[in-house]
């Protein structure tokens, strides 16, 4: 009979906050809002707290458990009962799911409507202490160019413009699609992004982005302000971070806002 290690008691008296697993890559089923769904390869963390009493968590039942609900993993329903099955199954206190994606979005350029997917990171965490509902935060990261202001006023011609990254976080009441988070950025920088674009789109882009100069502090404001419009965000983080064209560091800024 093979010995359970892992339910051998300890006696250092100190309970562990997270155990469980790391970085397992799984396919996995996303919502899309133009297509119903939307299927990508995660990489997917699992934890639970461990009580100072036990030697070890049982591992093989966090991956015995995602395979179970992986086809509809990626629902508030399915993250909620995933969490509780976690606590249940490893007899814990809290759960926590950290699912990291990427997102595809099909993008029609500006002036010859040719077609391309961008991909967007996108990250869901759940966690769950029993005390109330579970709290489930979607991240979205946009990238972005922008256009410096003050680059633009006091230069001859030209102006210093660059891709940036804008990372929104958000709480809500109903889940939110993450072509509303994109679509929202996207406007609050000097230019959206492409994967495909053309002469024609590329001068497009260009002399858009250069009539909508932005800083940093005016993406994130201008995010911020879109987000708390909306009364479904119940929190939210919204940071731009700009890779300087003529700096060898970022500029960045960061809101966030709680409703309650
Ligand atoms: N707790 C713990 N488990 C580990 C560690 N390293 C490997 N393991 C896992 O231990 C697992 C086997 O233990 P259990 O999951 O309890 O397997 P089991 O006892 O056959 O299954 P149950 O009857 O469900 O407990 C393997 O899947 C290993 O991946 C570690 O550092 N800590």
């Amino acid at each position: 009979m093979m010995k359970d290690i892992q339910n051998q008691p300890d006696f250092r008296n100190i309970p562990i906050d997270k155990v469980g697993i790391k970085g397992l890559k799984y396919p996995v089923v996303v919502r899309d809002k133009l297509n119903g769904s939307q299927s990508t390869v995660a990489e997917i963390n699992m934890y639970v707290d461990l009580p100072h009493q036990c030697k070890g968590t049982h591992m093989s039942r966090f991956v015995e458990l995602l395979h179970t609900v992986v086809k509809t993993l990626v629902s508030l329903e399915t993250l909620t009962s995933i969490l509780e099955d976690m606590k249940a199954s490893l007899g814990a206190k809290s759960a926590h799911i950290e699912i990291f994606f990427p997102y595809f979005i099909e993008k029609t350029s500006p002036c010859t409507q040719s077609k391309g997917l961008m991909d967007y990171n996108c990250t869901i965490i759940g966690s769950s202490n029993g005390r109330k509902k579970a709290d489930i935060v979607l991240k979205v990261a946009v990238p972005v160019t922008s256009v410096c202001p003050c680059s633009k006023e006091i230069s001859e011609y030209g102006a210093h413009n660059q891709r940036g990254e804008v990372l929104v976080a958000a709480r809500f009441h109903k889940f939110i699609w993450i072509e509303d988070i994109v679509n929202l950025v996207e406007r609050a920088a000097s230019s959206d992004i492409y994967s495909v674009l053309k002469r024609a789109d590329e001068k497009y882009v260009t002399e858009k982005a250069y009539d909508n100069p932005k800083f940093v502090e005016d993406i994130v404001r201008d995010v911020a302000k879109a987000l708390i419009a909306d009364s479904n965000i119940t929190w939210f983080s919204v940071s731009a971070e700009n890779f300087e064209s003529i700096h060898n560091h970022s500029a960045y800024a960061s809101i966030e806002h709680s409703r309650d």
